[in-house]
């Protein structure tokens, strides 16, 4: 399932490459850090107006379009950085089985 976020992500590599007029991807990354987190705090509005718009009896199909929205300018970001959806996939496995309530409880008595 998640092997989609991989493919994507390679195309979001090859795309550094590319000129700015060719690609989507590659014009948001000639712009800059500050467009790719104005698209991403965007999309995360557009994803919260569309599930109160669902939670109030509206087409859930708007909102899986904002979240894949979300989720695609959210690769771009951590692409640009160097990053990518393998390292929060771990992120996610490793919390896997792990309450909410305990691992807070864990940090606090960490510290953290
Ligand atoms: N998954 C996507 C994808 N989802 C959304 N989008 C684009 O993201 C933009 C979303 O912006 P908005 O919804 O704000 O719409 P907009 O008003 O057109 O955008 P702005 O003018 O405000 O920037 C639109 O242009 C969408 O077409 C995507 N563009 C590309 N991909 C994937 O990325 C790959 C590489 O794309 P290119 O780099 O463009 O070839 C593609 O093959 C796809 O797999």
């Amino acid at each position: 399932m998640s092997d989609i976020l991989n493919q994507l992500h390679q195309v979001l590599e090859q795309r550094k490459g590319a000129a700015p007029d060719s690609s989507y991807v590659a014009s948001l990354y000639d712009k800059g850090l500050n467009k790719i987190l104005e698209k991403v705090g965007e999309e995360a509005v557009e994803t919260l107006l569309a599930a109160r718009d669902t939670d109030a009896g509206g087409d859930p199909k708007a909102l899986i379009n904002e979240t894949a929205d979300l989720w695609f300018h959210s690769l771009i970001m951590l692409a640009h950085l160097g990053l990518g959806p393998d390292q929060v996939l771990a992120e996610l496995e490793q919390r896997f089985g792990l309450s909410g309530h305990d691992e807070k409880a864990a940090r606090s008595e960490r510290g953290d």
